[in-house]
């Protein structure tokens, strides 16, 4: 928090921070809490509540003062809670089982009403990743929540929004009745956290731990490869394992179809996360896709009896050994050495056969004695043939760069302004069907490609693969100069391969994938995407289903629904918010590409679809969030299914401009946006602050301590309010002249910020003297308060007042003891009821001091009083009349006895 400026953005000291500290709070977050709560009602329904990453206790505070007392509150975190009274914390990972183990031996057999997640990962870091992590832990926490939630119980997380936003969101549609995402007051603006509250847990008999499973439910949803159209289309077994562009798309296989369109890549094991991979030279020199080995892989071994055979060959040489060493810094002639190697290799083996090119081309002919006519027509045709295939290997060239450059476009290497679309080049079919669609089918099915290409390279063999080209590539190869052009052709070849290579060394790197991403995913940043109804669809055909929390099953539909998306079938127009949704999709793409796709044939359509493919997924997940549940046919708000491209156009510019308007949206455009820059990246992290606490702030949350604001209401309680300014605020509360909210901001001015330990002291004795916060007070709470004054001040001396109520006290415990007496007195026997009445009588005046007996007075025999017999002069009463020196000695023998007393 150092680092942040304190008059600025995150690390501005606003008012929450100002009260967190005034009202004890440990964090300022504690508001959000507050806040949260005020919105749901949470806290006042829960009995028992969880919270994952609690510490410092900001949430445990306000979820302990606002549950009913007595509730169970259990905290978590990685650091150590200060003891908080009536909350049980420990130290645990949430990620760990150890964690899960510590909350159920705490939960003995009770279920949770509430789960809350506040967890903010490595905070600091680039902003791509605390926003990954982040998320990875809200699954994480989700599932604990499954676990220990009640049915129908809450769970409200923080969430950042990333791009997995709507991932999350669309899972914890599937868990819960709503989910609504929110952003309380206190959380401030240039923080892209976003709480999320879900509630009414549907507690699946069985969840699908794939529903938990980041592997399965985050990563690049939006960006779809061609691959889609495939999978979803056709032969989608196929397309599943040989579909190349699965770099870019993970998530959407992961979340839409977790098994079919999976890579799996040969050296990568399931669940292995470590950095270092190793394999062997036999994986390298059989396996179908070296490139993907080089590119996945550390360092490559010579483990077999076999493999350690290669060592001798010639082949081997140092530098071979020195890459195999250490993949991570192949050089672009390295990972040529390698392939090349790799060639010799399978060819030494017999892997692959080594076709007799010079057979080929010595093939015996009959040569036939022709005459003039002929050998003129001869001539011309070959001349003519010559000239054919010259503009077709021109022709071919250009179409092998134009789909190296498409290729490139495609794996987000250009800019779209790099391709000429309209060059007549690439105007024809064959750009798919022949150069870069066999390029494609071969780079992904990695069948014997290289091995081919390299013998081609080298002159040892002609390539088997090409089919249609066949004799056109074995005239090529008849002269030397093609021969050398050739090479060169597939020299490009292999530098394409390695920057294939590097793409998926860059993969590895999970900050540069997020990142690209990140850029990948333009469009997300806008939030477009129209609606799909998931919790109507959930209670509807699939009831059972979402009972059983079927993750496949789930999926599968969505699955079943991107198909349907590709084919503009009858039904589909009927159906609804789908059908706009996509439509409006495919408007929203339209707007970028329309010009390029008018003349462009096969390009044109394979692009539409995978677009169209890739805003309904959006669209998926925009739509099942909870706020979309009540909005019905948006299709028929439209009027008319199909409208004419030019209307698409119109809509998909509205659109934009609608989006345009749209605040949050803008920002979350902002947020995802690459030239936003570190600064916005810094800017954009968790909304955490925690609030220094003083000396004696600590004490203010001392187990044995008050609340705080419990201890001011009792004094108002006991005492009132004490100051005019109190009591016209209060005034003007009750009718309604002021709102609290407003109340509060009045509080913060320019003066609650002061860096006291800047300015100088005269300059602050003489604000404390002089500032005081000018607060109205009206005529009528002054003569209140003076009119309490006056009753304070008629009141007797406290001594007087203390003396009055001894007596009292004492009168009433002797009419007591009297009245027993008297009872005693009226049950005897032995007396008449004339005595029993005098008896009473005499009881009760003595009782009330009337019946007191008459002291003596004591006459010392002094004076005129020395020797005199009878009463003395001036004494009435009762009389004793004693020697001056007697009463001494009665006082010494006293004092006497007593000592002797207490010396025994
Ligand atoms: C923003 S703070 C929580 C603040 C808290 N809600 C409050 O009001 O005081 C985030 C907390 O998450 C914790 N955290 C992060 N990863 C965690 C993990 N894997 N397990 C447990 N706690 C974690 C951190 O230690 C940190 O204390």
């Amino acid at each position: 928090m150092g680092k942040h400026d304190k008059k600025t953005g995150k690390g501005r000291l606003d008012k929450f921070y100002k009260l967190a500290k005034e009202q004890g709070y440990r964090a300022r977050s504690a508001f959000k809490l507050i806040h949260l709560n005020r919105k749901y009602d949470l806290l006042a329904k829960s009995k028992c509540t969880i919270d994952l990453c609690a510490a410092p206790g900001g949430w445990l505070q306000v979820a302990e003062k606002y549950m009913p007392k007595g509730s169970l509150i259990i905290g978590v975190d990685l650091h150590p809670i200060r003891a908080l009274p009536h909350v049980t914390t420990f130290v645990s990972d949430i990620t760990t089982p150890q964690c899960r183990n510590l909350l159920r031996s705490h939960m003995h057999d009770w279920k949770a009403d509430l789960v809350l997640h506040d967890g903010a990962p490595n905070v600091g870091s680039a902003w791509v990743q605390d926003a990954f992590t982040q998320n990875e832990l809200v699954l994480q926490s989700l599932k604990l929540a499954t676990e220990f939630l009640v049915k129908g119980g809450n769970f409200v997380t923080k969430v950042f929004r990333s791009q997995d936003y709507n991932s999350l969101l669309w899972v914890f549609g599937q868990l819960f009745d709503s989910v609504e995402a929110t952003k309380p007051p206190s959380s401030r603006n240039v923080s892209a956290e976003i709480f999320v509250v879900c509630q009414g847990f549907i507690a699946p008999k069985h969840i699908d731990p794939k529903f938990l499973d980041p592997k399965h439910v985050f990563k690049d949803v939006a960006a779809l490869p061609t691959s889609i159209t495939q999978s979803t289309g056709e032969g989608s077994t196929t397309a599943a394992s040989s579909s190349k562009p699965a770099v870019n798309n993970q998530a959407h296989a992961n979340v839409f179809m977790p098994e079919k369109n999976r890579r799996h890549r040969d050296g990568y094991a399931e669940g292995d996360y470590t950095l270092f991979h190793k394999t062997t030279v036999g994986d390298f020199v059989k396996g179908a896709d070296p490139v993907a080995l080089l590119g996945s892989m550390n360092q490559i071994e010579f483990v077999t009896e076999e493999e350690k055979g290669w060592l001798k060959s010639r082949h081997t040489t140092p530098d071979v050994l020195a890459n195999f060493a250490d993949l991570k810094v192949l050089g672009k002639g390295d990972f040529k050495l390698l392939m090349k190697w790799r060639t010799a290799i399978r060819l030494q083996t017999g892997l692959d056969v080594k076709a007799d090119a010079t057979k080929d081309l010595t093939e015996e002919v009959n040569i036939q004695p022709m005459d003039e006519e002929e050998q003129i027509s001869a001539e011309l045709e070959r001349l003519r043939e010559s000239k054919l295939s010259q503009t077709k290997r021109e022709k071919k060239r250009a179409n092998e760069k134009k789909a190296k450059e498409l290729l490139k476009h495609q794996l987000h290497m250009t800019v779209p302004t790099d391709l000429d679309f309209d060059d007549p080049t690439l105007g024809g079919e064959q750009v798919f069907d022949l150069g870069e669609g066999e390029k494609e089918l071969s780079r992904r099915g990695r069948k014997s490609t290289l091995g081919e290409t390299l013998k081609d390279a080298d002159g040892m063999s002609s390539s088997d693969s090409e089919s249609e080209n066949e004799e056109e590539d074995a005239e090529v190869l008849s002269s030397d100069e093609e021969r050398e052009r050739r090479t060169e052709a597939l020299e490009g070849e292999l530098d394409g391969m390695y920057d294939e290579y590097q793409e998926r060394m860059k993969e590895r790197d999970a900050r540069w994938k997020v990142k690209q991403a990140r850029l990948r995913d333009k469009n997300f940043a806008a939030w477009h995407g129209i609606k799909e109804g998931s919790d109507a669809e959930r209670g509807e055909g699939d009831g059972e289903e979402s009972e059983e929390g079927g993750w496949d099953v789930v999926t599968a539909r969505k699955e079943k629904y991107d198909v349907d998306s590709d084919d503009s079938s009858d039904e589909e127009k009927m159906s609804g918010i789908q059908t706009h949704e996509k439509k409006r999709k495919a408007v929203r793409f339209d707007t970028g590409q329309k010009t390029v796709q008018k003349n462009q044939g096969l390009v044109t359509s394979l692009r539409e679809k995978e677009e169209k493919a890739q805003m309904s997924r959006q669209a998926q997940l925009w739509f099942t969030q909870s706020v979309f549940k009540d909005v019905g046919d948006l299709a028929a708000l439209d009027g008319v299914e199909e409208e004419e491209e030019e209307e698409d156009e119109e809509m998909s510019e509205e659109l934009s401009s609608a989006e345009d308007e749209e605040g949050s949206d803008v920002e979350m455009a902002s947020v995802s946006d690459e030239q936003d820059g570190e600064k916005q990246e810094e800017e954009e992290e968790d909304d955490f602050e925690i609030v220094p606490q003083d000396k004696d702030d600590g004490q203010a949350w001392d187990v044995d301590n008050e609340d705080q604001d419990e201890v001011k209401q009792k004094v108002i309680k006991d005492k009132g309010l004490l100051s005019a300014e109190a009591i016209t605020l209060a005034t003007r509360l009750i009718n309604r002249q002021q709102t609290l909210s407003s109340l509060i901001d009045d509080g913060f001015n320019r003066h609650s910020n002061l860096n006291k330990d800047s300015l100088p002291t005269w300059f602050l004795d003489d604000e404390a003297k002089h500032y005081r916060p000018n607060i109205p007070i009206t005529k009528e709470a002054v003569s209140v308060l003076r009119e309490r004054q006056r009753a304070l001040d008629a009141r007797p001396i406290k001594k007087v007042a203390e003396a009055k109520a001894r007596k009292k006290y004492r009168a009433i415990a002797r009419l007591e003891k009297a009245k027993k007496k008297a009872d005693g007195v009226m049950d005897t026997d032995d007396l008449n009821d004339n005595e029993k009445a005098k008896q009473v009588g005499k009881l009760l005046n003595r009782a009330k001091g009337k019946d007191k007996k008459k002291e003596k007075k004591i006459v010392v025999a002094k004076g005129s009083n020395k020797g005199i017999k009878g009463r003395p002069k001036g004494v009435k009463g009762k009389y004793k009349i004693v020697d001056s020196r007697m009463r001494k000695e009665v006082r010494a023998e006293k004092r006497i006895k007593k000592a002797g007393k207490k010396r025994r």
